[in-house]
């Protein structure tokens, strides 16, 4: 699991260590200077004769750009420090000096930006070192003028330049992921002690580039994380392997309500991603032509209402047929009777424009525009874009308001339970923004719910988080599938090419193939 905590988690944590004389920075410094020399070589440069344009803030983001400007000047690289502080972290500042970084006060300068370009065209390596977790708000003037032109700039460069952020991309939300002004885009963050929630969140975590955590020993794992994502062996743990005491009852029941006249196909998505993910049995309850169509795809779906550990409402449906809408709320009902989670989507969210009370365990799956409907709705007017600007807090903002746990999906999928860490999924590939693809991930989500529905059902307080991390696990797998499907490798790789076009049916056809990379 990668891990992120907050700026104030960070800081208490440092405290007593710094207290203690542990010298933090110099292992950032060290760190940095080792990610440096790695990054140039990787690109097939010298260390020696390689020059770094460093971009030194206030504070000690700055020192630690400085304390690693003096480490590569002793190395042999040519190292110049671009001062847009007044007060720049004294001990980092002498280091720097004493190992012969050449220093511009840039401050000074009529045109600042102007300035800085001129330093940065001559550097094979930019430092972004003016902003850390002391961040407040965005990047202020002069700052933000001159990222904006190097982040510009940066891409008519003949050579691009190595990019490398200190802690974060400075002017992150660092807690919330968000990009409150210009930001320059990096190729390598290298962040101190754990990640930050920016970093994995949209949509800052974009800005980001590779993520290398230094370990600065601050005893941070014990410590609940704010956000996190989910790696291949989080999964393995998760995914329910059937034992030799198991039945198809004990294995999970499905409900499914999905389809409708207008959109039937969606029923068979969501049967077909539950089924290849993997449950006892599917209960699909619905309208006669989603029913034959479910049938003919799946004889094993069962079409008679019985028994469920969870169910999935709403895949395939619309707000404004109203029969529709009276048969999900009573499924909802008899869940939130039954103790069972249930799943909603599509048009079963438009359930939640009304002051209901969720009184059992559910997940929403909104995109930014369903989600941007339901805040409305329930007076937190807000658009899709601003959804989609601030993803995590509007996950959690409606998590709060309806007691749900809430999958916001998009390239980067979000989970944001009421309380807990936040999830940060981001296993996909933009192919997967193809229609009916959403029914697929609320079949796989269904399957996994059904797997742990008594366990949830019967749960209390120790449990609450889990539909949190099976939406997390749903959003992971439907993600690799995805990107099996497309031809591509299960992980990111650069040399992986573009892939190819995906269907709804490919993605649950891939499943199998994604649950065979899950180390079980
Ligand atoms: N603690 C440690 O020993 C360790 C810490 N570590 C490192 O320290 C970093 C945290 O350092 P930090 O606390 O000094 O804050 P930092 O991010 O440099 O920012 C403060 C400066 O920014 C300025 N500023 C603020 N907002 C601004 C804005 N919107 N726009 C423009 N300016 C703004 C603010 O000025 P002010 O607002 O006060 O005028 C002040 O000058 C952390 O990220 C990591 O890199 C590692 O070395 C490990 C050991
Ligand atoms: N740019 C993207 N990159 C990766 N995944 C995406 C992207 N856009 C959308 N997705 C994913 O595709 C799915 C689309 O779901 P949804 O919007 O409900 O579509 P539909 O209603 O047609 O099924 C979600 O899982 C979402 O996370
Ligand atoms: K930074």
């Amino acid at each position: 699991m990668i891990r992120a905590h907050t700026a104030a988690t960070v800081r208490e944590a440092e405290e007593p260590l710094l207290a203690a004389g542990e010298p933090l920075m110099a292992r950032a410094a060290c760190a940095l200077t080792t990610e440096v020399a790695r990054e140039l070589r990787a690109r097939g440069n010298r260390v020696s004769g390689s020059s770094v344009l460093l971009l030194v803030g206030g504070g000690n983001n700055g020192g630690d750009a400085l304390h690693a400007g003096a480490h590569l000047a002793r190395r042999g690289c040519q190292v110049r420090a671009a001062l847009l502080t007044d007060r720049p972290h004294p001990a980092g500042l002498s280091a720097a000096r004493g190992a012969g970084v050449r220093l511009h006060h840039v401050l000074q300068a009529e045109d600042v930006a102007g300035a800085v370009l001129d330093l940065a065209g001559r550097a094979d390596v930019w430092v972004d070192g003016l902003l850390g977790i002391g961040a407040r708000g965005g990047l202020r003037e002069p700052l933000a003028g001159a990222v904006a032109a190097l982040a510009e700039e940066r891409a008519a460069w003949p050579v691009e330049p190595l990019v490398l952020a200190v802690d974060v991309p400075s002017g992150i939300g660092v807690d919330d992921g968000t990009i409150p002004g210009p930001v320059l885009p990096a190729d390598v963050t290298v962040t101190m002690g754990t990640a930050k929630p920016g970093l994995l969140l949209p949509p800052a975590a974009g800005l980001a580039g590779r993520v290398e955590v230094v370990d600065l020993g601050l005893g941070l794992d014990a410590l609940a994380p704010a956000a996190c994502t989910l790696t291949a062996t989080d999964v393995a743990d998760l995914l329910p392997v059937p034992g030799p005491e198991d039945h198809k009852y004990t294995r999970g029941v499905l409900g499914i309500a999905a389809g409708s006249h207008a959109y039937p196909g969606a029923a068979a998505l969501t049967a077909t991603g539950a089924l290849r993910t993997g449950l006892g049995m599917i209960r699909y309850l619905g309208p006669e032509v989603p029913t034959g169509l479910v049938r003919t795809r799946h004889p094993e779906v069962v079409t008679v209402p019985g028994r469920v550990q969870a169910w999935v409402l709403g895949p395939g449906t619309a707000p404004d047929d109203a029969a529709r809408m009276e048969e999900l709320a009573e499924h909802l009902g008899e869940a939130a009777r039954t103790g069972v989670p249930a799943a909603l989507d599509a048009g079963a969210l438009a359930l939640l424009h009304e002051e209901t009370e969720l009184t059992g365990p559910a997940v929403l799956t909104p995109h930014a525009g369903e989600l941007a409907q339901l805040l409305t709705a329930r007076g937190e007017a807000v658009t899709r874009e601003e959804v989609s600007a601030a993803p995590a807090r509007h996950a959690r903002l409606a998590a709060e308001i309806t007691g749900g746990t809430v999958l916001l999906k998009g390239a980067t999928t979000v989970v944001a339970a009421p309380h807990g860490p936040l999830y940060a999924q981001h296993d996909a590939t933009p192919w997967l923004a193809t229609a009916g693809s959403g029914d697929v991930l609320a079949g796989v989500l269904g399957a996994l719910l059904a797997s742990y529905g008594d366990v949830i059902a019967d749960g209390g307080d120790v449990l609450a988080g889990l539909p949190a991390t099976l939406a997390a696990t749903a959003a992971f797998l439907h993600g690799r599938a995805a990107r099996l499907a497309a031809g591509l490798p299960a992980e990111p790789a650069p040399t992986a090419g573009a892939g190819v076009p995906i269907t709804a049916t490919d993605v649950a056809d891939a499943l199998p193939a994604a649950l065979r990379t899950i180390p079980r």
